[in-house]
């Protein structure tokens, strides 16, 4: 019969073939066995490519073994609880029936990837099956074809749609799942008295799930030993980890409350460890909302199984112990955001990357990185014009939505948000958002004006996206702290400057932390004892003078107008040149909101100024590369400043200098202004190798300086969101 295929095959179930992705699959060509073709006329669904969402054999091993191709589904629970599957042709319906009536009793089977050494750990989750018989009828349109209980088995054709389908079941969203090779309790020992290993479960696929009205995390798993599923409320648990053994990949969860667990097992030390995101207490919490209590139970104990394939930071063990940061620089022309697994006391460790650039220059332009592949290249955005914060929207939406991802498969599984705020005030170290810190931070919107008030748009975004992170603020002027009185003060009147705060902050000082401490470790000199000049050069442009690893100098102020020209900033220039380039220059800008005060002389001197005026474009690499004279005088303007500072600092620095360190956009990316810089300063013993200075930039740190230099010149490949997570895993009161 035409477009029907007869379909005995051998269950792939436990076999290591790939599943059956039929893209020749069209409404009509719905495989089943010729008993079940219907004989009336046909109309077929449309479930569009690739036509189907799972599979599933009746009368498997038998001679009448039928795949059904199954469509859209509905969990209904009217009469029983069921799943209602509509097939390929209309009236053919498939109808699974729950064993209970609680959606949470239900509890889907995957096998433990040991059980296809060869495939990929995450596509056993394709397949799908239960621990105990269920009823399935299967009508068509010439009636019942089979109404029986039976092992359920279903082959899902893509991860996504059987993790919807097991949320569905369960009214819980299955937000990951860890391959264990056993689970033990202090009265089921992890081996017996023969010392064979036994504990609660063996070679298991424990699963975390969110409660989608609750919002709590579960996590089950099946106690073969005993024949049942449990299920235990992560809040139950303390969010310190006991007896952690990272060689054997095995730790211990202790019941909120219960006697100390015995430290009889396990040989890890006993210390405060980081706990994952899902172990902090969310929306206060206990034990009532379902899962099994933990009643006696004092501790369970968990031993992951290894996974060698696995990315760095992405095996189960690491997945279960670390927190997921999210880090979100928002500069003036474009928002980054980087994702990483991170531990207490230990260096986050990237898993992806996602930018929007040329924010002020549309159309803007996405590039995602996970792991080492680029997943979305310099793909074009087509609004006209993007705030930071919907920017940092679509970032997020790419992360979530990213299915190789799992770290993130929900706002949920984020711990920590770190936010690069430019203008910090008199806060000298990084700080937890609190509603009073929030208030302080927006006071100082109007200090810089390009920043602030976007970077606080996506701290109010988070707050109420991502309820269950923490929100940490790493500010761009806390590593100026350090810059002495006689260089921070400005000449003008003193109470009117103290009243008023009146005084050099500084930024790009996340940046600034991050090029010392990469340049150290470089050099392998101890920060402390190393002087640098340092240069970040981007849509906005400072230098700096680091003096025993602190900041000396650096060239913005009160606000990061001052000190270098940038795309669209004049830097520093006769500050009453202002009142003679347009009248009434005091007033606010019609361009001022609520949240942000803008006078138009800082609208002009922010906004209508730097190389864009002077050029047309906000794109330096176009300057450096074009003999256009406006192009060329543009360039000559920025390379005399920046000279002009780094003579300057050499001086402050009384000539003791390590190096001179090119980082930004475009100090990492412009050879033609690096060698531009180097030629000019080349009185004070800086010289270039030509060869250095044109290779692509492969390392955090690249040595360019040419022979005979008295002092090295680098380029470091700057990482300020990798700064901040930093931070906020190093520092107990940031850390949760
Ligand atoms: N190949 C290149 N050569 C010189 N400059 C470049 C090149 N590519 C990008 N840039 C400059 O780098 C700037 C972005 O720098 P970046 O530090 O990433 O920006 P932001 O200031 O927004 O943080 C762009 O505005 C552009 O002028
Ligand atoms: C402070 C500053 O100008 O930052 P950005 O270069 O990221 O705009
Ligand atoms: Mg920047």
């Amino acid at each position: 019969m035409a477009g029907l295929r007869h379909s005995v095959s051998s269950s792939s179930f436990n076999s290591s073939a790939p599943a059956p992705r039929d893209l020749t699959f069209t409404p009509s060509s719905a495989a089943t066995s010729q008993t079940s073709a219907p004989t009336t006329a046909l109309v077929p669904l449309d479930l569009g490519p690739p036509g189907y969402n799972a599979t599933i054999k009746l009368y498997e091993r038998t001679a009448n073994e039928t795949t059904v191709f199954l469509g859209p589904w509905d969990v209904v629970s009217a009469e029983s609880r069921r799943v209602v599957w509509r097939c390929s042709y209309a009236g053919e319906v498939l109808e699974h029936f729950l064993p209970s009536e609680y959606a949470a009793d239900i509890f889907p089977y995957t096998l433990h990837s040991q059980h296809r050494r060869f495939g990929d750990p995450r596509e056993m989750e394709l397949y799908l099956t239960f621990r105990e018989h269920h009823r399935v009828r299967y009508t068509t349109v010439d009636g019942l074809f089979h109404d029986d209980y039976i092992e359920v088995k279903y082959e899902f054709t893509t991860i996504d749609c059987s993790m919807q389908f097991q949320g569905d079941l369960r009214g819980r969203d299955l937000v990951d799942w860890y391959d264990i090779d056993v689970a033990w309790s202090d009265t089921h020992r992890r081996t017996d008295s023969y010392g064979n290993v036994r504990g609660l479960g063996t070679i298991q696929r424990m699963k975390l799930w969110r409660d989608r009205y609750s919002n709590f995390h579960y996590f089950t798993f099946y106690a073969n030993y005993r024949r049942r599923w449990k299920e235990y409320m992560v809040h139950d648990f303390d969010a310190d980890f006991r007896q952690r053994d990272d060689r054997h990949r095995r730790l211990q969860l202790n019941v909120r409350g219960a006697r100390r667990a015995s430290a009889s097992e396990g040989h890890g030390r006993d210390r405060r460890f980081s706990a994952s995101s899902i172990f902090r207490p969310r929306n206060g919490g206990s034990s009532s909302h379902g899962g099994e209590s933990t009643g006696e139970l004092r501790y369970l104990g968990i031993q992951f199984t290894r996974n060698d394939r696995a990315e760095p930071g992405s095996d189960d063990y690491r997945r279960f112990i670390d927190l997921i940061i999210l880090s979100v620089n928002a500069g003036s022309s474009s928002v980054k955001v980087s994702v990483y697994s991170a531990e207490y006391g230990q260096p986050p460790v990237q898993l992806a990357e996602a930018q929007i650039s040329g924010l002020t220059a549309p159309p803007a332009i996405l590039d995602y990185t996970r792991g080492s592949e680029k997943v979305i290249k310099a793909d074009k955005m087509n609004d006209k014009t993007l705030s930071q914060r919907d920017a940092f929207g679509v970032l997020l939406k790419t992360l979530v939505d990213d299915a190789d991802l799992p770290q993130i498969s929900h706002k949920d599984d984020i711990g920590i948000v770190c936010h690069r705020i430019v203008h910090g005030g008199d806060y000298n170290k990084s700080q937890l958002i609190s509603p009073d810190t929030y208030r302080v931070l927006e006071g100082l919107n109007d200090l810089a004006p390009l920043h602030n008030s976007n970077s606080l748009g996506i701290v109010q975004a988070c707050i109420r996206d991502l309820s269950g992170s923490r929100n940490i603020a790493c500010f761009d002027s806390q590593f100026h702290s350090t810059i002495p009185p006689h260089i921070r003060t400005y000449p003008i009147n003193p109470d009117i400057a103290q009243s008023n705060k009146l005084r050099k902050y500084g930024f790009h000082g996340i940046s600034y932390s991050f090029i010392t401490r990469a340049s150290a470790k470089f050099l392998g000199k101890s920060k402390d004892k190393l002087n640098l000049i340092a240069l970040h050069l981007g849509s906005g442009a400072s230098a700096c003078a680091i003096k025993g690893g602190k900041s000396w100098d650096t060239s913005m102020g009160l606000t990061p107008l001052a000190g270098l020209p940038g795309a669209t900033r004049s830097g520093s220039v006769d500050p009453s040149l202002v009142f003679h380039y347009a009248s009434d220059v005091g007033r606010l800008s019609p361009a001022s909101t609520k949240e942000l005060h803008i006078s138009r002389a800082e609208e002009i001197l922010n906004k209508e100024a730097g190389w864009k005026a002077l050029t047309g474009t906000t794109n330096f690499g176009i300057i450096a590369t074009s003999n256009d004279p406006p192009m060329k005088l543009a360039f000559d303007l920025v390379v005399d400043r920046i000279c002009g500072f780094i003579g300057s600092y050499y001086v402050s620095l009384r000539g003791e200098v390590d190096a001179l360190v090119f980082a930004g956009g475009i100090g990492e990316k412009s050879d033609k202004l690096r060698r531009a810089v180097v030629d000019q300063i080349s009185c004070l013993g800086f010289a270039l190798d030509e060869d250095a200075n044109a290779k692509k930039l492969e390392d955090v740190v690249q040595d360019i300086s040419g022979a005979g230099a008295k002092q090295k010149v680098l380029v470091c490949a700057t990482d300020e969101q990798f700064e901040m997570a930093r931070v906020c895993a190093e520092d107990q009161d940031l850390w949760p």
